[in-house]
């Protein structure tokens, strides 16, 4: 057959297959009406049902059990609904594009032909027009090339032999582009699809995932999946087509909510939050460091990475750095939590539990339980036994003051409905004794607080407990003066409710050692993007907290923005170190996508040898290096040719070294209509010329890249590289530097390629 008649034919499929996904969604949609309103009505009901009786008190039994059905009712109506909601979506993302590859097999002597698409999609009698791209037999699509191949089945390993494997790129219901591979993905639609602009949001690469990626996206083995890959190389495109792996794969198991990802910034957050939706599936969790440390350390303001950077990045005193280095190790950790245990005298820092503007359990009272407590258990279990005598003094006062005048008169104060309201909440039956069940009740409810703030530990104050371990620490990092000031500003700090990032990881771990909390045992997989920004007790924190969740960690070791100024040992060694005892896979990704061959052979020349990237084959522009004599010929010069840029390219971003330096770029426009200045603060990136620093624009992609400034001031030597190779790597389409005055010596360019501008 002709390759014109064997599209035609492909055509036809489409053209019927996209009928069918019109028809489906069609009924989807009245399905979905119906169930809305059903639901209305059932909450209508429910309503009405938990109005009526509660003030009858014989009804009140009678009155729970119909809530509870009531309840139950709507629930199964809402969760009917979200089920419907969700396949329609599957179906929508379907539509115009519904599949784009195709397997032919031969699987014991019998052929078959197989489509592959975001989901599955059967006709009325049960034939798979569509496969899911994660049912096991799609895996043969990405990683298999022709000839015989396996896939995994429930019972056991599938021989089969592949006799063609056929890519589409539909668009609109449209074949645009269709060719037979060998390969994973051949390159010519990987080729279009690279070669497209910008977005506001990234999108999927399901459709081109590529061998290597596939091999992270299906991991189900692995304890904690390492993937050092080169900037551009699809690593957070990997997590995010993981995750809907993962969720197709464990679905009655594991649910978005028991997924984390911790990620960069906010505009990193919004910026991939439309991929899974794209796949039909729901976001996981996103969390920044600092939000999920904030939530944990409430009422401390965490320094963030950023602002650290911004305060002294570079020109770190030795101390400083050895000091920093330290505490950001797991050791540091490890050796708090020895100190801990080594002093078997020490008496804990404990704090009043005030109840209305009162002490109702005083320090000294906790201390002497505390005290009075076996000395060969361990800190933690004397805090606990601690806790639970505080619980049962609290219980034993609440059956003494029942009888009380005071809360005699205030249940007789009680209106009939609140009066109702104990009954009900609690269950109270009627009997001899029920005014006394009832006062009971009255003061849990009153006590609640201090209840609260036992179960908190809010008794318990680990900030001077850090600050007392510290203070007795044997170290010979520093001198005793250096260590002893380093000790006197986290106490300022803690006095003005601020703390250092490292401090805060610190204290979180030393107060979750000693009361035994902070664990989270539903998580089942955390993401981390940007590894090389985090540190090894932060690592070890994550870990504790969420003992039952595998870790998918991903970074690139050049893109060290934040901490390549004072730190000395590779990230990737010291994760392996750090998790030793468990199975660690490791994945390089060495191959990038995102920017031309130019952009990327360009970037790749900043990097030591032993670091080269491999370019992907799509063509562009070859960069531009500006050299301009003086500072108002520059920022002339920067303007001008971000003007020119933004002609051709919807996003133009002139990236910085840091804050103070995008502030110095945009105060140079007269008319800030033009230009957007970018701040920790923005939660979507706009389009036209942005100005932002470098490390607010980590995982994210602009068309068009200025370098701002690559001078040999602002990046010296070898400690700027990894800043310089971030901005560069930002670039899909363009990428141009400008320096003032004399050119970074960091930037090695053919001869032929500087356009040197007088
Ligand atoms: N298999 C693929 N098919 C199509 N596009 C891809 C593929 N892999 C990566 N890309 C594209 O390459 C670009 C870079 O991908 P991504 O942002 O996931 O890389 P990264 O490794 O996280 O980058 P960085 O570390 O530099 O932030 C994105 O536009 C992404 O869509």
């Amino acid at each position: 057959m002709s390759l014109n008649e064997t599209k035609k034919d492909e055509q036809k499929r489409v053209d019927n297959v996209a009928e069918i996904i019109n028809d489906k969604i069609q009924k989807a949609t009245d399905d979905l009406a119906k169930a809305h309103s059903e639901t209305g009505k059932i909450e209508r009901n429910y309503g009405e049902n938990t109005k009526v009786n509660t003030f009858e008190v014989d009804d009140q039994m009678e009155t729970n059990a119909s809530v509870q059905q009531q309840k139950q009712l709507v629930y199964l109506a809402v969760e009917n609904e979200n089920i419907l909601e969700s396949n329609k979506l599957k179906l929508e993302n379907l539509q115009g594009s519904p599949y784009f590859g195709r397997i032919d097999i031969v699987e014991d002597g019998e052929k078959d032909t197989l489509y592959i698409g975001t989901s599955t999609l059967q006709d009325d009698d049960g034939d798979f027009l569509i496969y899911d791209w994660r049912a096991p037999i799609s895996g043969i699509y990405y990683n298999g090339t022709l000839g015989k191949v396996s896939y995994p089945t429930p019972t056991g390993t599938a021989e089969v032999d592949l006799k063609r494997k056929r890519q589409f790129q539909i668009i609109q219901n449209k074949i645009k582009n269709m060719f037979d591979t060998n390969e994973t993905v051949g390159d010519e639609i990987l080729q279009s699809v690279l070669s497209e602009y910008s977005d506001e949001y990234l999108k999927s690469i399901v459709a081109t995932i590529q061998h290597e990626q596939n091999t992270i996206i299906r991991d189900t083995h692995s304890d904690v999946l390492l993937v050092q890959g080169v900037a551009g190389s699809g690593k957070t495109s990997a997590i995010l087509q993981r995750v809907a792996y993962l969720l197709y794969h464990s679905r009655s198991t594991l649910s978005a909510d028991q997924i984390i990802l911790f990620s960069p910034n906010r505009l990193f957050s919004n910026y991939i939050s439309e991929v899974l939706p794209s796949l039909g599936e729901r976001n996981m969790r996103q969390v920044t460091l600092n939000e999920f440390i904030s939530l944990r350390l409430t009422g401390i303001q965490v320094e963030t990475l950023f602002e650290r950077y911004e305060k002294d990045e570079r020109n770190l005193p030795e101390t400083m750095v050895n000091m920093r280095l330290y505490k950001e190790s797991a050791d540091f950790l490890t050796d708090l939590e020895n100190l801990e245990n080594k002093n078997k005298n020490h008496l804990l820092y404990f704090e009043d539990i005030i109840f209305e503007g009162r002490p109702f359990f005083t320090k000294e009272e906790i201390s002497d339980i505390f005290e009075s407590q076996n000395k060969a258990f361990s800190i933690p279990d004397r805090f606990l036994k601690t806790k639970n005598t505080l619980i049962k003094r609290l219980q034993k006062r609440i059956r003494h003051d029942r009888d009380d005048d005071w809360v005699q008169a205030e249940i007789d104060n009680l209106s009939d409905e609140d009066f109702q309201q104990i009954i009900t909440d609690h269950k109270i039956e009627e009997s001899t004794n029920q005014r006394s069940i009832i006062a009971e009740e009255f003061l849990k409810d009153r006590y609640a607080p201090i209840y609260n703030a036992l179960i908190n530990n809010y008794f318990f104050d680990p900030y001077k407990e850090y600050l007392y371990l510290l203070s007795h620490m044997q170290q010979d990092i520093v001198s005793q003066k250096i260590w002893d000031t380093m000790i006197e500003a986290i106490d300022h700090n803690v006095e003005a409710h601020k703390l250092s990032l490292n401090d805060a990881i610190a204290t979180l771990y030393l107060r979750d050692y000693i009361t035994d909390s902070g664990i989270n045992g539903g998580i089942q997989h955390i993401f981390i993007d940007e590894i090389q920004d985090y540190t090894m007790a932060q690592l070890k924190y994550i870990s504790h907290a969420f003992p039952n969740a595998k870790l998918t960690l991903l970074g690139d070791r050049s893109q060290d923005v934040l901490t390549s100024a004072y730190r000395n040992k590779d990230v990737i060694t010291s994760i392996n170190e750090l998790f030793a005892k468990k199975h660690v896979t490791m994945i390089s990704l060495n191959q990038s996508y995102r920017s031309t061959a130019e952009i990327t052979n360009f970037a790749s020349q900043l990097l030591p040898d032993t670091e080269k990237i491999k370019a992907f084959s799509r063509k562009g522009e070859v960069p531009t290096v500006k050299v301009f004599p003086a500072e108002t010929d520059y920022y002339k010069g920067l303007k001008d040719t971000a003007r020119e840029l933004n002609k051709k390219y919807e996003t133009v971003a002139i990236l910085t070294r840091n804050q103070a330096q995008a502030e110095q770029v945009y105060a140079h426009y007269g008319d800030e209509s033009l230009v957007t200045l970018v701040t920790a603060d923005y939660r979507s990136v706009p389009k036209g010329i942005l100005i932002l620093p470098i490390y607010l624009a980590k995982g994210l992609e602009f068309d068009a890249v200025i370098a701002h400034n690559v001078s040999a001031e602002n990046y010296p030597d070898s400690r700027s590289r990894d800043t310089l190779y971030t901005i560069c790597t930002r670039a899909m389409h363009s990428l141009t530097l400008c320096a003032e005055k004399e050119l970074s010596p960091l930037i090695k360019m053919p001869t032929e390629i500087p356009e040197k501008v007088n």
